[in-house]
């Protein structure tokens, strides 16, 4: 006999509801994932929902005569026509939001083109440690971001009434070893979305990349890395219209409930039609490593919620020093047997960082050449540098510039502005 399904859904959201606990009897289950515990309820247990100010009583009866199962719904009467089914219309929405979560998140990767016959995607369990709680971030952004995706989720109406795509993108941009990757599959985690990661490498041209794009599916997390190499590199076998069309052509609308994330190491060489919003609704900048964000991974790796080296760390970030999160979070897991050590070797490091970025190149000096020789824009060398991955200290020697650049009236301090907000904490903006 075939499974009445409205029976499995109802019985779903029941079992999820937290009056589980008060009925007289309940079944522990283990879960599908470890340390999950569900509770089910019993036979012939009653249980109570309140749906738009009204209660609403569910009876799980068993009958004596074969055994069959029935759940009773009994609703007051003038409560009925009010909300019988936007109540029936609430529950199918809830089962598919537990069912979601309960899902495997899997990974697809793009195989090359010539394994075609079997499809373009390969997948696997998605098993990457990262959730959005282990990034070291400012907790005011990551708080955002989880927000704006849980109201992401809970926007299909929102976005059908106004005849948009229910898709959502994201841009993560920021040095190497700032977190972003790991952000990617804490997101994933977050809204159990499988994730579609694009390798544009393996794509032979722009419909190849439509190809692959109408081969994944609803609720997923379609991703492409480094996005700024790709773009600026001098042949690739996806144009740029090809990747504009990508983000927001008549095929991205194929399938729904998407999010897609593209990474960056920075975003001011980017053609602005890519940035424009609906191809990019959200930037989140990943800074490197401040004292914040320090005290946060000496707490992840070592445990550590004070000691008394902190105050040196300070003052070494406080001369302008950083290292990226990856390296910080190296150095600490190398010494995790002891802290004082691991806290010593972070602050060599950053100290050895900074004397190494004072000597390769001092981008004060390299300005002032610039603004008294060549104009600004003319000078590829230091605008190269100026957008590599540079710390605070040259930061506050440009600062000091900063006013003689705009006294200077060059046209381009807009860049300054730029390169300020790059280096300034995690950032958020939303489009
Ligand atoms: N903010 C962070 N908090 C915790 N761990 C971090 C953070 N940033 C980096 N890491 C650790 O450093 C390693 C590299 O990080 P990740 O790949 O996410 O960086 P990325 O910004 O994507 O780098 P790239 O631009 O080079 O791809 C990972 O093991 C990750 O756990």
């Amino acid at each position: 006999m075939q499974e009445n399904q409205l029976y499995r859904r109802v019985l779903t959201y029941l079992n999820s509801l937290p009056s589980v606990e008060d009925s007289d009897y309940a079944n522990l289950y283990s879960g599908a994932k470890s340390n999950d515990i569900v509770l089910a309820l019993d036979d012939n247990q009653t249980l109570i929902d309140t749906f738009l100010s009204a209660r609403l009583h569910w009876k799980n009866e068993k009958s004596d005569r074969d055994g069959s199962r029935a759940l009773i719904l009994k609703i007051r009467k003038k409560d009925k026509r009010r909300i019988l089914r936007p109540y029936l219309q609430h529950i199918h929405t809830a089962f598919d939001e537990i069912d979601q979560r309960k899902k495997e998140v899997r990974l697809y990767i793009n195989a090359e083109a010539e394994t075609e016959r079997n499809g373009r995607w390969r997948s696997l369990p998605f098993s990457h440690p990262s959730t959005i709680d282990t990034v070291a971030m400012d907790a005011d952004v990551k708080n955002k971001i989880k927000s704006d995706m849980e109201s992401f989720l809970k926007s299909r109406q929102y976005y059908h009434r106004l005849g948009r795509v229910w898709k959502r993108s994201y841009l993560l941009y920021g040095p190497s070893g700032t977190g972003k990757s790991s952000f990617v599959a804490g997101m994933a985690k977050f809204l159990c979305y499988d994730v579609y990661n694009i390798d544009l490498s393996n794509v032979t041209d722009d419909s190849d990349l439509k190809m692959l794009l109408l081969q994944t599916t609803s609720k997923s997390l379609i991703v492409i890395e480094d996005l700024d190499r790709y773009l600026a590199a001098k042949s690739t076998a996806v144009s740029l219209s090809g990747i504009l069309n990508f983000m927001d052509g008549i095929f991205s609308c194929c399938g729904e409930e998407r999010v897609m994330v593209f990474t960056m190491n920075g975003k001011d060489q980017i053609d602005p039609t890519v940035l424009r919003p609906g191809r990019i609704d959200v930037h989140v900048y990943f800074p490197l490593c401040d004292f914040s964000a320090f005290k946060t991974l000496a707490s992840s790796h070592l445990g550590l919620k004070e000691h008394k080296l902190f105050p040196q760390v300070e003052e070494v970030f406080q001369t302008g020093a950083s290292l990226s999160p990856a390296e910080i979070g190296e150095i600490m897991i190398s010494n995790r047997t002891s802290p004082s050590r691991a806290i010593k070797t972070v602050i060599t490091a950053l100290q050895t960082n900074n004397v190494d970025r004072r000597g390769s190149g001092n981008i004060g000096q390299r300005l002032t050449q610039s603004l008294s020789g060549r104009s600004y824009e003319e000078s590829g060398e230091c605008t190269g540098s100026l957008f590599s991955r540079e710390g605070s200290h040259t930061i506050k020697e440009f600062r000091k510039l900063y006013g003689l650049l705009r006294r200077s009236g060059r046209k381009n301090s807009a860049d300054l502005d730029v390169l300020e907000k790059e280096n300034s904490r995690h950032e958020i903006e939303v489009k």
